[in-house]
């Protein structure tokens, strides 16, 4: 009978006659950090009445300066390796009773930062797909769900245990459109210029809105409606951007929408302390080449265009 015997590992990597490494001098290590990006999971909550799913893509970054170690001497001791990082997400989504991306958020880096001494900080990125609920006959489904657009609802939570909790949450990939009320005009004319000022055109983006909350808001409580916060957010977003249901409002750039937009989501919320607006101007080009082919436009054709694009953006803070 054979015996397998393990090999021996050398317990300082040093020693080892392995090459492991080709550098000639050390410089200084500012910045490291390591973690898992996209780790997907989705959480099937079921009720007798209905299901609730909650599918999310998680990033974690763990923190500490120990870790310096690893990158400069070879020294894995204590580190959590980012395959954990993954399991980690998984388990804490299992016994989580999170339903908004910013709480499984403050969730996950509680549980790093009280799981390990050595971590001085940790960071999740939660992004959540958002999967409404069928309508059949106009009953909204028990168990059906439909995936509409790349709209994600994004939280962050960053956990320093000096600094304390930040949370952040996003709104990406909305997409809006206008069929009227919008025009461009004034801007600047020159050699280069081939664009004819309008008063009429549609008005099309894929927003991301990210937020961020005043001091004293409660965030860490386990209790905060983060839920209701970005419902709030939303709301104002689309009726800055949209105007009233009858008739809307005027843009007279997207520039002066999104500020009026994120004026009017800080006038609403007290919680909100900043907001950051990202407005990729998608366009849509009238089709006049429609009178080479026997037909009239009627500000009727357009051809959608999303490159090159516009990139509008601002921060409207307090
Ligand atoms: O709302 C707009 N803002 C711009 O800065 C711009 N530039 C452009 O070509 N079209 C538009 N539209």
């Amino acid at each position: 009978m054979s015996v397998r015997i393990a090999p021996e590992l050398p317990s300082d990597p040093a020693s080892s006659s392995k090459l492991t490494k080709l550098r000639v001098q050390d410089f200084p290590l500012p910045i490291h950090s390591h973690g898992k990006a996209k780790v997907r999971v989705m959480k099937v909550v079921r009720t007798e009445a209905k299901h609730f799913c909650y599918e999310y893509s998680v990033d974690t970054t763990l923190f500490s300066p120990t870790y310096e170690r690893v990158f400069t001497k070879d020294d894995n001791t204590e580190l959590v390796a980012t395959d954990t990082q993954k399991n980690t997400v998984y388990v804490v989504c299992k016994r989580s009773k999170a339903d908004t991306p910013e709480q499984f958020a403050v969730d996950l880096v509680k549980h790093f930062l009280s799981e390990y001494e050595i971590l001085t900080g940790a960071e999740a990125l939660v992004r959540q797909v958002v999967w409404e609920r069928a309508v059949v006959n106009g009953e909204e489904h028990d168990h059906g769900w439909i995936k509409r657009g790349p709209e994600l609802n994004v939280g962050n939570a960053k956990l320093d245990r000096l600094s304390g909790l930040t949370v952040t949450s996003k709104l990406s990939g909305y997409t809006i459109f206008k069929s009227t009320q919008s025009g461009f005009a004034n801007y600047l004319q020159d050699n280069y210029t081939l664009l004819p000022p309008c008063e009429e055109r549609c008005l099309s983006t894929e927003m991301d809105a990210t937020w961020s909350y005043v001091e004293g808001c409660e965030v860490g409580s386990g209790e905060y409606d983060f839920a209701g916060m970005r419902k709030k957010v939303v709301g104002n977003l689309v009726k800055g951007i949209f105007g009233p249901a009858k008739g809307g409002v005027f843009s007279v750039s997207l520039q002066a929408t999104i500020y009026d937009a994120g004026c009017l989501v800080l006038t609403e919320s007290d919680d909100v302390k900043d907001i950051k607006i990202e407005t990729p101007n998608k366009h849509y080009i009238p089709y006049r080449q429609l009178a080479q082919l026997g037909e009239t436009f009627e500000d009727d054709i357009f051809v959608p265009t999303d490159e090159p694009s516009g990139t509008i953006q601002c921060v409207v803070a307090r």
